[in-house]
């Protein structure tokens, strides 16, 4: 069960009807699968593998459908034209976030950019960040994953041919160009500092996605019971907001801040909106809240990339091997640099390609209408809860064939494969805010680890990993172990991954 908020979409009266059997809810509203009296769709909503049997539903009710929960009315969208229409074309009627009980206690009353609600406050907050992690990417940001990439090989060097699970050290490496954008500071693995903040992040990100406190904002009632998940809730946010709080006061008190990191912008555009004429006025909530949303936005889901990039390459060794073979032939022994994606085509095929079958974020975030509009002309009032439903858009098979394949093959030239039906970010005004942080980390550390490593299932007898994964907020895949065989530096090109199977992966 996903957190929807509350929507004050009125519910008229259901009569049976709509494509596929489904019924009405509302005049106009898309049809979806009858629901419960009172409960609506929660069984829906409360399956495990959340984007998978919506996308199950999208086959029968086509793209787009509608769901309730209690007092919330869903609609969720299923194909990459309806939620480009939505989400880019309309982007104005869309752009708000659901109103949420929960939501709002968490993200300190809604001043996070991930879940605060679009106001003028909002896209100051927004643009400033933006800004600030524009002007990094052009100056800093290859140097600062180049350094973890090359970290993140010493990690990999020490463990000598043992199979490990890497999960952890794709963390490390990615909250490192986090905390490093932010405050100026990179831990190693063993930091207690950095155990805390992440038991704290993956706890509230966890609980987040748990049924117990989603239906707090579906069924107020509940509110008044007593709710341990919630009371554990609140106690990580607040742990967290302590962690946070003291990161950024030893920040203020440094004497050698840059002026690229986002805490030394933001400090600046909170000083400036205070004697601005617009009405907009920031405040350390504000620098506190967007902290968060880069921390939770910007670790686990570039590390959750990386680990389904190596799990699909151990399905397909022949993939491991092209664009090992590619890079040789482009790079003549030297690292990537971002520059280099044109002339490595096959890698830049890889990571669409895992961008596609696993969009970490598969659901985004739920939007809200912020006024009356339409989608596929079906009217939809102002306040429905919209689902981008990007796990279900990237399996669509009228767009994509063989969906459920991993071919990388097909953003080739002449593959078939289109670039511009790939919503892994999102789109419109909630485009992932870091994007370009995530195109870098995906490209430079992707290319570091398979120029300077073969990757083998983990030990002997083991199978390959498990490709469904377990979605949450984030698609993760499952615990798998890996060898990593460190590459010789003068390349070798006759010698590749051992072809353990052929063809493509039907996963
Ligand atoms: C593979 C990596 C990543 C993927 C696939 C991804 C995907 C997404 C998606 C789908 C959304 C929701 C868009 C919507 O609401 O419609 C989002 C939002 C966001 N992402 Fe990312 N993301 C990634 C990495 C990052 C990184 C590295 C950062 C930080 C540096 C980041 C920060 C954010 C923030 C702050 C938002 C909220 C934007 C808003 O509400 O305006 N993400 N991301």
């Amino acid at each position: 069960l996903w957190l929807w908020g509350t929507s004050r979409t009125p519910l008229s009266s259901a009569s049976a009807g709509g494509p596929g059997g489904g019924h009405f809810l509302h005049k106009g509203l898309p049809p979806g699968p009858r629901g419960l009296p009172f409960l609506g769709n929660l069984l829906d909503l409360g399956q495990d593998h959340l984007p998978s049997h919506l996308t199950r539903l999208a086959r029968r009710y086509g793209p787009v459908y509608t769901l309730t929960c209690g007092s919330s009315t869903l609609v969720v969208l299923n194909s990459s034209d309806v939620i480009k229409e939505a989400l880019v074309r309309k982007w104005s009627d869309f752009a708000g976030r659901p109103i949420s009980y929960t939501g709002s206690l968490v993200s300190g009353g809604g001043r996070s950019i991930s879940l605060g609600d679009y106001s003028e406050e909002w896209r100051v907050q927004r643009r400033l960040v933006h800004q600030t992690l524009q002007r990094y990417s052009h100056s800093s940001l290859q140097a600062l994953v180049r350094r973890q990439a090359l970290a993140l090989r010493e990690v990999l060097i020490g463990y000598n041919g043992r199979a490990v699970d890497l999960a952890e050290d794709f963390t490390v490496a990615a909250s490192n160009v986090i905390t490093t954008l932010t405050f100026e500071k990179e831990y190693g693995k063993e930091s207690e500092e950095l155990q805390q903040l992440h038991s704290c992040l993956n706890n509230i990100v966890s609980l987040w996605g748990s049924p117990w406190i989603s239906a707090l904002d579906s069924f107020p009632l509940l509110r008044k019971l007593p709710n341990r998940p919630f009371s554990r809730l609140l106690k990580e946010v607040a742990r967290r907001d302590d962690i946070i709080g003291r990161h950024i006061k030893e920040y203020k008190l440094r004497d050698n801040q840059s002026e690229d990191s986002i805490t030394s912008s933001l400090l600046k555009g909170i000083e400036q909106s205070i004697g601005s004429e617009d009405g907009v006025r920031l405040t350390d909530t504000h620098l506190h809240m967007a902290t968060v949303d880069l921390l939770i936005g910007g670790t686990e889901t570039t590390a959750a990339w990386l680990s389904w990039t190596l799990a699909f390459l151990l399905h397909r060794p022949q993939v491991q091997t092209q664009v090992y073979e590619e890079m040789c032939g482009v790079l003549e022994g030297r690292y990537p640099q971002y520059s280099d994606r044109p002339r490595l085509p096959v890698l830049g095929a890889v990571i669409s390609e895992v961008l596609r079958l696993r969009p970490v974020a598969p659901l985004a975030v739920p939007h809200r209408a912020l006024r009356d509009s339409s989608i596929a002309g079906y009217f939809i009032p102002k306040d429905t809860v919209i689902i981008p439903n990007l796990f279900g858009a990237h399996h669509d098979p009228s767009v994509w064939s063989e969906p459920n394949s991993f071919r990388p093959e097909r953003f080739l030239e002449g593959g078939g494969g289109r670039a511009r039906d790939l919503l892994a970010f999102g789109g419109g005004a909630r485009l992932c805010l870091g994007e370009t942080v995530a195109r870098t980390e995906l490209f430079l550390f992707t290319a570091y680890l398979l120029r300077d490593f073969l990757f083998l299932p983990g030990g002997e007898g083991a199978g390959l990993p498990d490709l469904e994964g377990e979605a949450s907020v984030v698609l993760k895949v499952k615990s798998y172990k890996v060898i990593a065989v460190p590459r010789p530096l003068e390349t070798d090109l006759a010698v590749g991954p051992p072809n353990q199977q052929s063809g493509d992966t039907a996963l």
